[in-house]
């Protein structure tokens, strides 16, 4: 619920062609103790600075010369495509009450003002202003946790498949081709076993990062769970251009980790996929890096792996024996 103090500090603008009504309804407003209070005798205005300022609540005389209120909420109605229209309208007019509320207002003060009237109908308004917007921000949050790993902030697996689609519809609009790379970590569980599950935690959300510094802005970088991560490279003319940018993965995570005054110390194994090399579809796409990390992990690990078939599995890069966890110094 939004606090007596928000609802002071909403912004409001004050639309109306009298320089009377204007001040008269500053004070009114001043002295209740709202603190963003603006006005603007020009109708034509309204949007563009509604579109600049966001306003809390827009009070909107009807008549006006030019533009009228009602021609104002047909401009509104554009910006604000959530639906919900900040306006409190203003008429002395008994029979433009009904037509403002079916225009969009969601009420409407009549003039000469009551004073308690205003300040009920303000309050009110803006009450459930801010509340819709509390909403509208907590629903964001939630999607975002629903695509999202928590630990990392990585796109989880569901995001994951989305993005590998796009990236194959681009990837055959444009006659290229893309690269899955599915990581797994060595020797994971042994950190987890060795010194604990929130070291482990730190090591995850270090090697997100570092996988993240080592990708362009267009790839995907996610996470799948545990300790497995998938690197999407969206432009690639085969499967020679995925080699660079795997060994870079796979050097950047065997790279020391340090977490509190320990230094640990793992590396990643990768199987590699392309599109449309090896297969059409994600989920094929994705069992055959799958396939490919399994011969990575067979041939010795902190290596990465391409094959399309299991007879054909090609280990691409030298073994180097992963060392574990030694201490800092
Ligand atoms: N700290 C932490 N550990 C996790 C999380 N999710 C899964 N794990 C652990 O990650 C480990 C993954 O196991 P494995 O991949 O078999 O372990 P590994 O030692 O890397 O095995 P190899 O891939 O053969 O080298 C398991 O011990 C899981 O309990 C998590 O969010 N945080």
């Amino acid at each position: 619920m939004p606090s007596r103090e928000d609802i002071l500090n909403a912004k409001i603008l004050v639309v109306d062609d009298s320089p009377d009504n204007i001040e008269l309804m500053e004070e009114i407003l001043r002295e209740e103790g709202y603190t963003s209070v603006s006005s603007t005798m020009l109708p034509e205005q309204v949007c563009p600075l509604h579109r600049q300022h966001n306003y809390d609540l827009i009070l909107l005389d009807l008549q006006m010369p030019g533009l009228n209120g009602f021609q104002v909420m047909k401009g509104l109605k554009e910006i604000e495509q959530g639906g919900y229209l900040p306006v409190l309208a203003l008429t002395a007019q008994p029979s433009f009450k009904i037509a403002a509320l079916e225009a969009g207002a969601r009420d409407f003060i009549s003039k000469p003002f009551d004073l308690l009237e205003v300040h009920k109908r303000i309050h009110n308004m803006l009450e459930v202003r801010l509340l819709y917007r509390e909403l509208a921000q907590y629903s964001r949050a939630q999607q975002e946790l629903a695509l999202h790993d928590p630990l990392t902030g990585l796109p989880n697996r569901r995001l994951l498949e989305d993005r590998i689609e796009t990236t194959l519809q681009h990837a055959s609009r444009n006659h290229h081709k893309a690269a899955i790379m599915y990581l797994d970590l060595d020797g994971f569980k042994t950190i987890n076993d060795t010194y604990g599950h929130a070291y482990g935690d730190e090591v995850l959300k270090t090697v997100a990062q570092r996988l993240l510094a080592c990708s362009r802005k267009e790839d995907t970088v996610a996470r799948l769970g545990g300790d497995e991560f998938m690197v999407v490279l969206g432009e690639v003319g085969g499967l020679a251009d995925a080699h660079g940018p795997a060994a870079k993965l796979v050097e950047a995570v065997s790279e020391p980790i340090f977490v509190n005054d320990l230094k640990l110390q793992l590396s990643t194994s990768i199987g590699i996929s392309i599109y449309p090399d090896d297969a059409e579809t994600v989920d094929a796409l994705i069992s055959i890096a799958d396939y490919a990390l399994y011969e990575a992990k067979r041939g010795g690990k902190n290596r990465f792996c391409a094959t399309s078939a299991p007879a054909a599995a090609k280990v691409q890069a030298p073994a180097v024996k992963p060392e574990l966890a030694t201490p800092r110094g």
